[in-house]
């Protein structure tokens, strides 16, 4: 099956680059949003005001509000909409589709009951369709404006896989294949929280080996979380492990690096959200990932301290203070175990 008809479901930054790429790789693609106003810019100046101000887009990329007119003759759909509103989403489309239509989720997040991912939510609201994940070191803003990026698309099935390389690729956009699913999504959804973490850091002007220091001890971290839930912990190497952790937690362009570094200055977490006005699915994702490291007994000092500043009130500089004095650990502890140092 060629991806010649696509649908993206969801109207923000993402969901419009993604739009943007098949469009530019003349596929027919119509993009779902519940925004009027927004449609309707997509479709007669070519622009998405709202989440991609001063984003040319591809004049042959049609919006529309009317969900099961975007999804009924896709050959694929991109599920591009915040982690908390993906079960409703699709679900109010599931019914109308043929089992050979492909739904790719390029959410980043987690749905808190069942602590499933968004791959998950997908499979068992259709569980005759192919699914697949696509995630990597993709800032939206970054892209719209064609610069270079590259990203993982994960599945189980090579020929979706290959499809969506084949829909995606482009002068801009390179596509690498894994079939890790639950650890490519994992490092997605994961790397949000620590992108918090860096924006703590930056706000109280910390140098350059400290940044490095929060970046590195959160892979050790998110790797360990996603080994004990049954990841591979070499997809932690790639594009959507470090390679996403990295420009999430460099950029002041993640949406949650910016939630931190404005708690970092001082600002509650609901200012930091109201001013955002954006999706940051990393404050969400904190909540679940902490219960779940605390009901699996899973070590993660950057995911605890980071919950006591954002939910109780504690201040950055004395949680990293306290960090620094922590048990001694191995620095890799796939090489040395924790109980062999
Ligand atoms: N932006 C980025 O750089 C990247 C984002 N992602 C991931 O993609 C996902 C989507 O993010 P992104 O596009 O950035 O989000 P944005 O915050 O830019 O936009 C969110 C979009 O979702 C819509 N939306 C929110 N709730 C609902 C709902 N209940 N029903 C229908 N539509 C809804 C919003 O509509 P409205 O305007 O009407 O509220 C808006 O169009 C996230 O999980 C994110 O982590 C992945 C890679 C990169
Ligand atoms: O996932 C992203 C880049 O890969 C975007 O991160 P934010 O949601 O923090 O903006």
């Amino acid at each position: 099956m060629d991806i010649q008809r696509a649908a993206v479901i969801g109207g923000g930054s993402f969901g419009t680059v993604v739009a943007n790429i098949l469009a530019d790789n003349q596929i027919q693609t119509v993009q779902w949003m519940r925004n009027e106003v927004v449609a309707s810019a997509i479709n007669t100046s070519h622009t998405n005001p709202d989440y991609l101000p001063g984003v040319a887009l591809n004049p042959e990329l049609k919006a529309t509000t009317d969900l099961l007119a975007a999804v009924k003759d896709a050959d694929v759909i991109f599920v591009s909409v915040p982690s908390h509103s993906v079960r409703q989403v699709v679900t109010s489309f599931a019914a109308e589709l043929k089992p050979e239509q492909a739904l790719i989720s390029t959410t980043k997040g987690i749905e808190h009951d069942g602590f499933l991912l968004m791959s998950q939510v997908l499979a068992e609201i259709c569980p005759n369709n192919p699914v697949g994940v696509l995630s990597g070191p993709n800032l939206a803003k970054e892209i719209g404006k064609r610069e270079l990026a590259a990203t993982v698309i994960a599945s189980e099935n090579s020929e979706l896989r290959r499809n969506v390389q084949d829909a995606l690729s482009c002068s801009y956009f390179r596509v690498y294949a894994s079939n890790d699913l639950y650890g490519v999504e994992l490092g997605g959804a994961l790397k949000n929280i620590y992108a918090i973490v860096s924006g703590f850091v930056a706000a109280l002007g910390m140098g350059e080996n400290t940044k490095s220091m929060i970046i590195t001890r959160s892979l050790a971290e998110m790797s360990r979380f996603a080994v004990a839930l049954g990841a591979n912990p070499l997809t932690f190497l790639g594009l959507a492990g470090v390679g996403d952790l990295v420009v999430t937690c460099m950029s002041p362009l993640s949406r949650n690096y910016r939630v931190g570094y404005a708690i970092g200055q001082g600002k509650t977490l609901e200012d930091a959200i109201k001013e955002l006005g954006e999706v940051a699915e990393g404050v969400n994702t904190l909540k679940y990932v902490r219960a779940r490291a605390i009901e699996l007994d899973i070590y993660m000092p950057l995911v605890m301290g980071a919950y006591e500043i954002l939910f109780n009130g504690a201040q950055p500089k004395d949680v990293a203070q306290g960090l620094m004095t922590g048990d001694y650990a191995s620095d890799v502890e796939f090489a040395l175990p924790k109980h062999e140092i």
